[in-house]
């Protein structure tokens, strides 16, 4: 290849006794998108950050245009044109797009109002610079964060799993934007789970398994079974068959519900109705900002009604509108919420700690003791069975990797064999064995009675997982339209607030 912009060697990061990193050799080429693939935990964010400076490896060198390199800071790694977009967006809410960009980038408001404006047109990246972010859709918003990285002229731009937040018709866009930068010089390392987008975008890509490169492959010559294997060392498993509907009693109800928030930035619920059976799956798809989380709070008792409303939500044919969280939960309800690190665990406790936050109604606590064996058995259970990598059950939770975290908190979760089941993403940056895992298990246990809800924005997971799927669009359901009957494109259109054809199925 010409000769790279971005070379590695070497590289190589420890933690304690955990190998993020182990001797990584990677080039990038100039104008190029370069993949770095690899399941949970295999070290691409540790990399990436050492790349940005937020990092220094402990052995190895970088060389970036042919000169050594060492980064203390992402300032320096700026100053030299390397950009990162992060998964999780930085933006103020109550100011509007151009003074969001004025905090990191210098100039006077009208020019940048200017550049903002010129880098749109130019890049397919179009948003009103005088908006207040709190009023743009995820994919404005990470245009916004793009648009930021771009100002400081960048000749690499890193993007953590950035089609993760998009729904299906602007993943295309932002593909056509990334085309776009590349012709126009900049290299682009994308990080991603999903194997068909990297085979649509990327000409180069890079596999890690446990800390090591496992490959340097043209993605477009490998199908996504082979590169599966590359990242997962073995075949992918098959989706598991799901029994017909056995028609059991209903665990959830939700019937005519109105929520109206106190925060002006919450989003108003109208008229939400539902219903999940025991032995069913109820999907709700919608890109999110449309009233998930304000439906996931008023589900998980976080939020619970005003005295006046009732008959609103059933949980095991009670009504539960009252009920805080920690009586939901007695009743059978378990619940595994979007922000993992925020509500799912907390970041500074062991993995045993985090065990008890839920399943301490499971015995592991007696006469308000912990029995600490007991829980490290559940704990280590939980680990085993759901594939965490971990050094062990004693680790702080905030150690590890997103994907690892979440596949023990969805593991801690279901060990509680609940009756109703409540699955915000379920596989939100998990890789996809260990997505294919945690799917197969759901399934699983809807075959076995358990009655679920999943909220995600991931359609493929929805049509795979689901009986049926609802909706959410500013703050309101569609109908419940039956899986098998309906088509990805129509669920497409009810994301974006336009109608199906009336001759669909519906439940
Ligand atoms: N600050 C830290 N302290 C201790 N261990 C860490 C820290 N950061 C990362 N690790 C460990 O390093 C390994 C690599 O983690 P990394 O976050 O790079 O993986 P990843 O490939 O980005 O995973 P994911 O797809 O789940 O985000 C994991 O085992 C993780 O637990």
């Amino acid at each position: 290849m010409t000769s790279p912009l971005l070379s590695l060697r070497g590289i190589t990061k420890s933690y304690g006794q955990v190998h993020a990193n182990q001797a990584i050799d990677l080039d990038v080429a100039p104008r190029s998108i370069h993949a770095i693939l690899g399941e949970n935990g295999a070290g691409k964010s540790t990399l990436m950050k050492m790349i940005y400076g937020v990092e220094q490896p402990d052995d190895g060198t970088l060389a970036w245009e042919g000169e050594p390199l060492t980064f203390a800071s992402p300032v320096e790694a700026r100053r030299k044109g390397i950009g990162m977009v992060f998964q999780h967006f930085s933006l103020f809410e109550t100011l509007t797009v151009v003074e969001n960009i004025q905090l990191v980038v210098p100039g006077k408001k009208a020019d940048l109002v200017e550049r903002i404006r010129t880098l749109g047109r130019d890049f397919g990246l179009e948003v009103d610079p005088l908006a207040h972010v709190h009023v743009l859709s995820v994919g404005e918003r990470q245009r916004v964060e793009i648009i930021r990285s771009l100002m400081t002229d960048p000749k690499l731009l890193i993007l953590d799993e950035p089609t993760s937040v998009l729904p299906p018709q602007l993943v295309e866009k932002l593909f056509d934007t990334l085309r776009r930068l590349r012709d126009g010089g900049v290299s682009i390392l994308f990080i991603s789970h999903k194997l068909e987008e990297i085979r649509a975008i990327c000409d180069r890509a890079t596999i890690l398994r446990g800390g090591r490169v496992t490959g340097h492959v043209d993605p477009r010559e490998h199908d996504a079974h082979d590169l599966a294997r590359m990242m997962i060392g073995r075949d992918m498993p098959e989706p598991m068959p799901a029994a017909p509907l056995s028609g059991g009693e209903r665990r959830l109800e939700i019937i005519g519900l109105d929520y109206r928030p106190e925060d002006p930035f919450a989003v108003e619920l109208s008229e939400i109705t539902l219903s999940v059976r025991a032995g069913e799956i109820l999907g709700i798809a919608g890109i999110s900002g449309n009233g998930q989380s304000e439906l996931a709070s008023l589900i998980s008792g976080e939020i619970v009604l005003p005295k006046d409303q009732r008959d609103r939500i059933y949980m095991m044919g009670q009504d539960v509108g009252r009920l805080d969280a920690a009586a939901r939960r007695k009743l059978g309800f378990a619940f595994v919420p979007e922000d993992r690190l925020g509500r799912g665990a907390v970041p500074e406790m062991s993995l045993v700690l985090n065990s008890l936050l839920t399943a301490h109604s499971l015995n592991l606590v007696r006469h308000g003791l912990i029995d600490k064996d007991k829980a490290k058995a559940f704990t280590d259970d939980c680990i085993r069975q759901y594939d965490v990598r971990t050094p062990g059950a004693e680790i702080e939770a905030g150690a590890l990797s997103g994907g690892n975290l979440q596949k023990f908190i969805v593991g801690r979760e279901i060990m509680l064999a609940p009756k109703l089941l409540f699955v915000a993403q379920p596989t939100w940056g998990v890789d996809i064995g260990a997505a294919s895992a945690v799917r197969r298990r759901l399934v699983e246990l809807r075959n076995e009675g358990m009655a679920i809800l999943v909220i995600s924005e991931e359609l493929e997971e929805l049509f795979e997982l689901c009986d049926f799927i609802q909706v959410l669009y500013r703050g309101r359901l569609s109908p419940a339209l039956i899986a098998r009957d309906t088509r990805s494109e129509d669920i497409g259109r009810y994301m974006i607030g336009a109608q199906l054809s009336p001759e669909k199925g519906t439940a």
